[in-house]
């Protein structure tokens, strides 16, 4: 899945900021995310991860800079062209109409239609192969309103990937999902070919789901790099305000992050994190 895989493409956001009515979102972001890479996008809530992500699945357009993919300005090119190589799974996705599952995984082909609104006999392959994929098969003639947050959430993965995209932007797409599914959707991620950029909350997870990890605090970047680099006590207590230790999983290696939870002895602190020193973005 996809069937016949696109090459991934690499994607870059070239500084680009993002002003709101006088308030700056984000900073002068600059990110490369190379073909098949697997980037995770982590901060603190409101530190412009969200906002970041917008740009680039063009739900929102930056103040200033740019964003390329594989080198050509989004900017340049029309909605239709950006939505047949960049699939989003957002906070912003819907799914409240009252269609069945296997019409709304069937909606992510919509980019690629012209004018014809019926499904190839490869598209409903490539439908049946998302369901399967999302493990929603059984669920596939419900009505997406009666289903939970966990199976709608997956339903809305499986649309993503029938539109056959070569960059999935997914906004903290383990919503929902119960540990099982999310071990199987960003192991997917791992497996998928994919360029990804995702915006993850557990910080575990994103260092065993992603090459490379950037940090946002406050609309700007902090830190960039392997999971290795970036995931230092140093950092998690300056950009999160948690104390942690950081140790190596017994049999897989990857590292792993123990927090300390906050007693009566040692509250947590609430004081604006500093900026972690010796981590360049
Ligand atoms: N349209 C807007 N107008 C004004 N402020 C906005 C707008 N969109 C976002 N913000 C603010 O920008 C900041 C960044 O929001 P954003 O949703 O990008 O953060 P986030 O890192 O994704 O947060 P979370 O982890 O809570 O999802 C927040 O303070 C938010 O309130």
């Amino acid at each position: 899945m996809p069937a016949h895989p696109p090459s991934a493409l690499p994607i870059s956001l070239r500084g680009i900021s993002v002003e709101v009515a006088g308030t700056t979102l984000i900073r002068e972001l600059s990110l490369d995310v190379g073909g098949g890479e697997v980037l995770g996008l982590l901060g603190p809530n409101g530190s412009g991860k969200s906002t970041a992500l917008r740009c680039v699945y063009r739900a929102m357009r930056p103040t200033a800079g740019a964003v390329l993919l594989d080198g050509e300005s989004l900017s340049e090119q029309s909605i239709r062209d950006t939505a047949r190589r960049i699939a989003a799974l957002t906070q912003d996705s819907r799914a409240e109409l009252d269609f069945t599952v296997e019409e709304v995984v069937a909606l992510g082909r919509y980019p690629h239609q012209n004018g014809s609104a019926r499904l190839t006999g490869r598209e409903r392959e490539l439908c049946r192969e998302a369901l399967r994929r999302m493990d929603i098969t059984h669920l596939a003639t419900r009505s997406v309103l009666t289903l939970s947050g966990g199976e709608r959430q997956r339903v809305l993965m499986a649309r993503a990937l029938v539109q056959e995209p070569a960059v999935l932007v997914l906004d903290e797409p383990t919503n929902h999902l119960d540990v099982r599914h999310q071990i199987e959707l960003l192991g997917f991620l791992r497996r998928c070919g994919l360029t990804v950029l995702v915006a993850l909350h557990d910080l575990n997870l994103a260092a065993a789901t992603c090459d490379r990890i950037a940090v946002l605090r406050s609309g700007a970047l902090v830190a960039c790099g392997t999971p290795a680099e970036v995931l230092t006590t140093g950092l998690v207590r300056s950009v999160f305000g948690v104390d942690a230790t950081v140790v190596t999983h017994p049999r897989t290696g990857v590292l792993q992050l123990l927090y300390d939870m906050p007693t009566a002895d040692r509250p947590i602190e609430t004081d604006s994190p500093t900026t972690p020193e010796g981590i360049a973005p």
